[in-house]
């Protein structure tokens, strides 16, 4: 029964450290992993490919109920590829300026609305590990072990340039520090599904944590939690 699945969720702003640590807990446990930013993301890319305005919702909406994504996994790799269309985009979603479309296309209510049922698919035995920014608020209310995951803003535009600096040269800490800024104010600001703790949280400050820290700190909370 879907009830009876435990679901962990992990919640917060960008470069926090989110996916990495689901990703840990998730292949520790043997569980799902429901990247939810993903989903926004290939929404974003595409608004982009159909030339559609990503604030206009009337446009937007019936893209996201319709929308041609799935996750499949890789046999070369430990990670999942992003198809989109019959497109591998797991590259292309990854970039600022898709990050930046996305949470504008988050800001729309009927968009979130219609992401919602597909979001809530993932949870399946044994059991999922949710990362996004509502995951503890609005899409898992009732999970039992909820983290908000934080870290300063400039360590998280580090974090970022280190992630992203060989695969794009033109990487700048201070534009990627900017962007981050831009994107916690609108994921913070918006009308529905704001990016607020959720009252059960336990928030970790991650900044002066390693990720081997993180992962261990939120496993001995989930064994604690779940009696495990
Ligand atoms: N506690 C940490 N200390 C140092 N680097 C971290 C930590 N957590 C994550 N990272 C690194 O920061 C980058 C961004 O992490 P990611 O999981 O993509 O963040 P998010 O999903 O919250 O946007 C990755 O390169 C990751 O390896
Ligand atoms: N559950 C979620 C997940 C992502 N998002 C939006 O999608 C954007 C991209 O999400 P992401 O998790 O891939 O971003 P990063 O934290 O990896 O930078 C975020 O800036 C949010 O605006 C959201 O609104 N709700």
């Amino acid at each position: 029964m879907a009830d009876q699945i435990p679901v962990i969720t992990i919640d917060g702003p960008s470069g926090a450290g989110k996916g990495t640590i689901s990703k840990h807990i998730a292949d520790k446990l043997g569980w799902h992993f429901l990247d939810s930013g993903a989903i926004y993301r290939v929404l974003a890319l595409a608004t982009i490919h159909h030339d559609i305005d990503p604030t206009d919702e009337d446009s937007v909406a019936p893209l996201a109920s319709c929308l041609d994504v799935h996750f499949a996994s890789s046999s070369e790799s430990d990670d999942t590829r992003v198809i989109l269309e019959g497109e591998d985009v797991s590259g292309s979603i990854r970039n600022e300026k898709v990050g930046a479309v996305a949470s504008k296309v988050a800001s729309l209510p009927r968009v979130r609305e219609a992401l919602l049922r597909r979001q809530r698919a993932f949870k399946e035995a044994p059991g999922l590990v949710a990362d996004g920014r509502d995951m503890g608020t609005v899409v898992f209310p009732n999970a039992e072990v909820k983290i908000f995951l934080t870290a300063s803003a400039q360590e998280r535009a580090k974090r970022r340039y280190l992630q992203l600096k060989d695969s794009d040269p033109t990487a700048k800490i201070e534009h990627l520090l900017a962007d981050i800024q831009a994107r916690d104010e609108r994921d913070a600001n918006r009308s529905v599904s704001p990016l607020v703790p959720a009252e059960d949280a336990l928030e970790i400050d991650s900044t002066s944590m390693s990720i081997d820290q993180v992962v261990d700190k939120v496993f001995c909370y989930m064994q604690e939690k779940l009696g495990q």
